[in-house]
């Protein structure tokens, strides 16, 4: 069946445009871009999430005294980044598609309005025909300040960007129900919800890649989860784009299929904001049944026993179970000192309302 998308994500991995000896593939990026294009005056609206800046950044510069890993980092991806969208530039600037950069960082992600702020800033490029292109900027952003990877970044662009589709682009045509390298492995055409996937993902990583296939699986299931159709495909195919689009039923790749269930925009961006969190709170075995259950429920100073960490108002917190286990991020209604004195008590006003609230 075709697919009618009028805003898709689409991520493409540092190996997809990066060549074995790590220069910056111009013929794939080149393919690629054509590929978008035909979309583009399809009518769909793009958002390109690209990786690629520390590779591409990496054949231009030979140093002359060894570099730790975050100088290398941050001096790559300051010469690759310009090179990278400078190629993208031209390329679309040959299918009068003008391009518009957008660098992130994790901590952008961080308050609700810094959230806002960048949402508007990627949809009144879009209203006006402007494709944005989306990365990193890794240049500032290092240890635990990072992504996990671009995989991570792309999640939360498309769930922000309410995006009915977020494509992957690897090296690889999907997840293999095994190693990759073993013949007798195949990929998964679709997973749906809850299925686990653990067995199958090896730890390895294409040579150029951050993440890895599994924060892959865990960032599809997280964003398929929010309603938006999540697929794995292999970049290096030609065409690969228009096919996913137009006969995805032969098109080899892996589908994480949508749950059905709307989510506000408000909870999408709490789902993603668990690396956020200031503080815990800890809830007793009733609470943990009753939020764990298909009931819509905010979390009551009456079922927490316990509270970690400093926090303020309209700070995220995370949610931990009776048997210590997280299960899920809210933010908080007051802050921790106020919590603190509530907490155990009848009849107070809630810590964290329903809408607020992300139970995994
Ligand atoms: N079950 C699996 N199916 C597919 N790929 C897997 C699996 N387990 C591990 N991988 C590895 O994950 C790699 C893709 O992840 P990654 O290197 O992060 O790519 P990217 O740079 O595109 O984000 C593949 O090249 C493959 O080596
Ligand atoms: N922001 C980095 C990419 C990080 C990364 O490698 O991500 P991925 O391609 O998902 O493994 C860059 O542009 O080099």
């Amino acid at each position: 069946m075709k697919q009618e998308f009028t805003r898709v994500a689409v991520k493409v991995g540092s190996n997809v445009l990066t060549r074995q000896d790590g220069t910056l593939d111009v013929t794939r990026m080149s393919a690629l871009v054509d590929q978008i294009a035909e979309l583009h005056k399809d009518g769909v609206e793009v958002i390109l999430i690209s990786s690629g800046a520390v590779a591409s950044g990496k054949s231009e510069i030979r140093t002359t005294k060894k570099l730790d890993s975050v100088d290398q980092r941050q001096l790559f991806s300051a010469v690759g980044q310009a090179k990278l969208i400078n190629r993208y530039y031209e390329l679309f600037r040959d299918h009068n598609i003008p391009v518009g950069q957008v660098l992130t960082t994790k901590e952008s992600f961080g308050t609700r309005r810094h959230y806002l702020n960048q949402k508007n800033c990627m949809t009144v490029m879009l209203e006006n025909g402007v494709l944005p292109i989306v990365n990193e900027n890794d240049t500032i952003s290092v240890t635990e300040l990072m992504f996990t990877d671009n995989d991570e970044l792309s999640g939360l662009i498309a769930s922000m960007m309410d995006a009915q589709a977020l494509i992957i682009l690897s090296n690889i045509d999907g997840i293999y129900n095994g190693s990759p390298s073993d013949p007798s492995s195949s990929v998964i055409r679709e997973i749906g919800h809850g299925e686990d996937l653990s067995n199958y993902i090896q730890a390895g990583k294409s040579c150029f890649g951050r993440g890895g296939m599994l924060t892959k699986t865990n960032i599809a299931r997280k964003v398929a989860d929010e309603g938006i159709s999540v697929i794995i495909a292999n970049g290096k195919r030609d065409n690969i784009l228009g096919d996913l689009l137009k006969q995805p039923e032969e098109t080899v790749c892996t589908h994480f299929v949508p749950t059905k269930a709307p989510v506000s925009s408000v909870k999408k961006w709490i789902a993603h904001s668990e690396g956020f969190a200031k503080g815990e709170l800890h809830i007793n075995e009733q609470a943990t049944e009753i939020l764990t259950s298909d009931h819509a429920v905010s979390i009551l100073p009456v079922g927490i026993v316990g509270i970690e960490g400093e926090f303020e108002k309209d700070d995220i917190v995370r949610i931990i179970d009776y048997k210590g286990n997280a299960i899920g991020v809210g933010k908080a209604n007051c802050n921790s000192l106020q919590a603190r004195e509530v907490m155990g008590k009848h009849g107070k006003k809630e810590i964290v309302h329903y809408d607020y609230l992300y139970i995994e």
